[in-house]
């Protein structure tokens, strides 16, 4: 596989909950342009992990890291960087879609109006082009202005991610993103990561060792904290390095 830039470099990484060492010495570097896959068993660290791309974990009182965690050239832990603006260039979408109770339109506008944009012409068109890139705007196009509650949840998901490409971010992380969703559904975000990481770094929480498989160019496999391994998901579904990997994706343990 051809080698992209890195988008994170992470270095010495140990996270705690209080006592509770979460994540020990985590070393990896995320390539840009590419999905990347965190699998593993539960509890072993994963959601941890992709929330320490966003600084997430600072919301959690008794979370301390260690180590270094660049996005580009960035240290993101350093005492200056803006969180604000980490969280604009590092879009999360969860496991439960949770658009909010409020237009479809709204929904998008959101977040570029509490940025300050006001301009009407410039938000619909961002809107326009945020639904196009989440590929929901044909389904939408007519009933902006309907509760975002009333879309299936598949759709309330591409919302979430249209609301997300709204901030104009550079990452995009995923957290389970397809957990709730029907199989058609999962089908249809599957398809739309395929094309979003032609311009943005994507990271994904999954469970599903098919979906790894189907739509990550990345895979690291998490066990207790550690990365285990990490490589190109061809190589760690075809020839792991490691027992556990082979037994975990196998569905022997996890
Ligand atoms: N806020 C918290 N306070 C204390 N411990 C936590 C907290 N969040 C997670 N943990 C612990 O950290 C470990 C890793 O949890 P994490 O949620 O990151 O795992 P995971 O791999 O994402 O699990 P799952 O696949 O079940 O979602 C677990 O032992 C969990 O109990």
């Amino acid at each position: 596989m051809e080698q992209s830039p890195a988008k994170f470099a992470i270095k010495d990484l140990n996270l705690y909950y209080g006592v509770f060492h979460a994540l020990k010495t985590v070393n990896l570097e995320i390539p840009d342009k590419k999905v990347t896959a965190l699998i593993g068993p539960s509890g072993c660290g994963k959601s941890t992990f992709i929330r320490v791309l966003n600084r997430m974990n600072d919301l959690i009182c008794d979370c301390r890291i260690d180590g270094t965690v660049r996005m580009g050239k960035t240290d993101i832990y350093d005492t200056t960087t803006d969180v604000t603006s980490l969280r604009t260039a590092v879009g999360m979408v969860f496991q439960k879609p949770n658009p909010f109770p409020m237009s479809i339109w709204q929904n998008v506008a959101y977040g570029p109006k509490m940025q300050g944009l006001r301009n009407k012409s410039m938000l619909n068109d961002l809107v326009e082009e945020s639904l196009r890139r989440a590929a929901l705007w044909d389904e939408v196009k007519d009933r902006l202005k309907k509760n975002a509650l009333s879309l299936s949840g598949g759709q309330q998901q591409r919302l979430c991610i249209a609301r997300a490409i709204a901030m104009q971010p550079e990452v995009i992380l995923m957290d389970e993103p397809t957990s709730a969703l029907d199989p058609i559904a999962t089908k249809r975000i599957e398809e739309l990561m395929g094309s979003l990481k032609r311009d943005y770094c994507i990271v994904i929480v999954t469970h599903s060792m098919n979906q790894a498989l189907r739509i990550s160019d990345k895979t690291a496999f998490f066990l207790m904290g550690e990365i285990l391994e990490f490589g190109d998901t061809s190589q760690v579904f075809d020839s792991p390095r490691h027992e556990e990997t082979r037994r975990y994706i196998t569905g022997h343990f996890g």
